[in-house]
Parts: structure tokens; sequence; C-alpha cells
């Protein structure tokens, strides 16, 4: 019997503000740091993390990150961070920079401090990284003997990250309910490496409802750069609810398809982890034979946030059959999660992702003109 399993980080910490307490949070841990932040991050909240940092009398080694989540990143860093003999790690900003605190930790087993800067994915959370070639091309996830000890999500500096990285960190969310149940229905394997629990399932079905509630208040409240219970509420869906729901609950196709995706070289590589995502929730819709009427909410739902549903809002519009079969054959290789929900090949998935454009040009076609 494959045993129930259900894991999360130590503390999460979500509010207006909430950096200014960082320091709090981490007195009498350790005395030095290392703060992880690209160039963009460290303007916007690294500094500030620094200074309150040194009023607890923690010394900071700040890094700037060079934007990919890849190996040499790790190592780089890891190397930085155990010349000044760090054992905090805090990392800030997106998800690829989230990604590579967390594997420096674990390095240096050190203590785990995420600060996401905008609510684009649902890394914060997690005890895995996605890792990446040094182009941008998915290699693998590395997993984790623990999830991250401290999450601090600072509302008012998401409130003012572009609205595009919100409804990014949205779709991704999105898909939580969609991968989750259909792993369960079928008895698969989660990212938390058991089976799913109650507590996944329940939280990855909140999280969809509270989206389809509250994410187009949210995203004005973004486009408007202020803080509102709905931002809230869609913080918390795209970033606990949904970390929680996806690494507990499950991964399917949807993922699998974004990682698909990243084979193929060109403009592709411009759209977000969950634009990507979003266009592989619409495959997976259309492997689960889901009706019309459903499919068509979640097109509409995705275009009223400003996201893609075709091959040609993801920059595929000339992409050939042979492109599309490699983004497949990426998308079903052994160790991918697709197989946790379907027993599938790649000419399938492929035929599903044709569909699936053809689907949403239709409904653009139908509501649009
Ligand atoms: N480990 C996991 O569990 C997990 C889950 C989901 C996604 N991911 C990974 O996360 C990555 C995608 O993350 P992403 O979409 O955040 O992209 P990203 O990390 O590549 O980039 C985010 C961009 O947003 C900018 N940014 C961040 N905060 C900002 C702010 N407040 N204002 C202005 N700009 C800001 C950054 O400078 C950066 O350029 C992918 O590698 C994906 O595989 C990991
Ligand atoms: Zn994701």
């Amino acid at each position: 019997m494959v045993e129930r399993v259900f894991i999360s980080p130590s503390k999460y910490v979500q509010g207006r503000n909430a950096i200014d307490k960082i320091g709090g949070y981490l007195k009498g841990i350790a005395k030095t740091a290392v703060v992880i932040a690209d160039q963009t991050v460290w303007k916007i909240a690294g500094h500030k993390v620094v200074h309150e940092l040194k009023k607890e009398n923690i010394s900071a080694e700040e890094v700037v990150f060079n934007g990919e989540a890849s190996r040499d990143e790790f190592e780089r860093i890891a190397g930085i961070a155990r010349n000044a003999g760090a054992t905090i790690v805090v990392g800030i900003g997106g998800g690829k920079t989230l990604d590579t605190a967390k594997a420096v930790s674990d390095q240096l087993n050190g203590y785990t401090v995420i600060v996401p800067t905008t609510a684009s994915t649902d890394a914060p959370t997690s005890a895995l990284s996605v890792v990446y070639s040094n182009e941008g091309v998915f290699e693998n996830y590395r997993f984790y003997k623990k999830n991250p000890d401290l999450v601090l999500v600072d509302t008012k500096i998401i409130a003012e990250a572009p609205p595009r990285l919100l409804a990014s960190g949205i779709a991704d969310a999105l898909a939580t309910w969609v991968e989750a149940r259909s792993v369960i229905s079928k008895g698969g394997k989660t990212m938390a490496g058991g089976v799913s629990t109650i507590a996944a399932e329940a939280i990855a079905e909140r999280c969809e409802e509270v989206l389809f509630e509250y994410a187009h208040l949210a995203y004005k409240s973004v486009q408007a750069k202020v803080v509102t219970p709905a931002l809230e509420a869609v913080v918390e869906a795209n970033t606990l609810l949904s970390g929680l729901g996806f690494e507990s609950g499950g991964l399917a196709a949807a993922h699998a398809i974004h990682n698909g995706f990243t084979a193929l070289q060109g403009e592709i590589h411009q759209l977000t982890h969950g634009e990507k995502v979003a266009f592989g929730t619409l495959v997976q819709l259309t492997l689960e034979k889901r009706s019309l009427e459903e499919i068509e909410q979640y097109i509409g739902f995705y275009i009223s946030l400003g996201l893609p549903v075709t091959l040609e809002d993801i920059k595929l519009a000339g992409a050939s059959r042979e492109d599309i079969i490699k983004v497949a054959e990426a998308a079903s290789i052994e160790e991918e999660t697709i197989h946790n929900a379907f027993q599938i090949t790649a000419d399938e998935v492929a035929d599903a992702i044709i569909a699936a454009d053809q689907y949403a040009r239709a409904f653009k076609e139908k509501y649009q003109q």
C-alpha cells in the first residue's frame, strides 16, 4: 500500500508590509544570511530585507541572481554562501530565484526563507525546485528533505508588481485542482512522495473556488496597485492553496505539457510559466473529454485575464506538426507527471494540443467578433 503524504512549510505569513517583520521572525536563528534576488528585485525589496536583518544583528551576504534556476547557478551561489558562513538562505523574487534559494539552502543544510515579490507561481511553499539548463530547457525536478522554514508574503509589494505576473500565478493555481483531481481519481502519486490526503484535496478544490470568485477583482486591484481583500484572497490561493494543493495533491498533464514547451526554441521562451500552464490546462481538459461548457468556462476566464489560449497566443502560430510532436514527446517521457493520471502516447498528446488550440480559436470567433 502506498502511504498518504502531506507536506508544507513550517510557517506562512501574508499581509501588507509583512516584510517589515522579517527580522522578528529570524531573530536568534543565526548570525549570517545569504540574500538572493535579481537586479530588479534588489531595488524593490532586497535592500529593505537586508536593512531589517541588520536591526536584529544578522549580517547579509548579498547575491545578484543571474536569471536561470540551473545547476551552475545553484553551485555558484552555494559557494558564495559557504565562504560567507551563511546558514540562513533568503530568496526574494519570482519562481526561479525562489527555486534557486531552496537549492542553495539544501546544500548548506540551511534555514530557508522565501519572500515572493509577485504571486506569479506556486513555487514559494514547496520542497522542490524545477531545474533548467542554462538555456532555459526543463531538466528535472529536484526534491528536498524539507519545505521552506518561513514563507513571508508582503501583499503591498505584490500589489505593485506587473498585473501580467499575477495573472500568470492565477493560471498556475487554476491548474492545481484540474491536475490534483485527475491524480486523486487514479490513485496516482503526488510530488510529496505518496498518495493524496483529504486535506490536500480540500485545499486544491478551494483554490479553484477562490480564483473563480476573486481573480478578476484581484487583477483589477493590481492594475490599480492597491491591496484589497480580494487580492489577499487570490495571493493566498496562488501561493499557499496552490502550493500545498499541487505538491501534496499531484501534478498531471498540464505541467508536463508546460515542460514540453520549454524544449522548443524561439519566442515561446518569452512566456511566463503560468502562461504556458494555462495552455497546458486546456490540453488536459481536452484529454479528459470535458464538456464544451466546461472548457469554455476556462477559456473565457483566461482570456478575461489577458492569458494565452491558442498556439498563436503562445507564439507558436507557425509551429509544424514536428514541433508539436517534439513538445508531446517531451511531455510524455517516462518520468513526467502526465503518467500520474493518464495512460497516453505522445501522438495522443500532440492531437490534444492541436485540438485545444482549435477549441480556443472557435471560442474567439464565436464571442469576440
Ligand atoms: N518549485 C516549485 O514548486 C515551482 C512551482 C511553480 C513554478 N516553478 C518555477 O518558477 C519559475 C517561474 O517563475 P516566475 O513566473 O515567477 O518567473 P521568473 O522567476 O523567471 O521571473 C519573474 C520576473 O519577475 C520580476 N519580478 C519579480 N517581482 C517583481 C516585482 N515586484 N515587480 C516587478 N518585477 C518583478 C523578476 O525580476 C523576474 O524578471 C519556473 O522556473 C517554474 O518552473 C517552481
Ligand atoms: Zn506551476
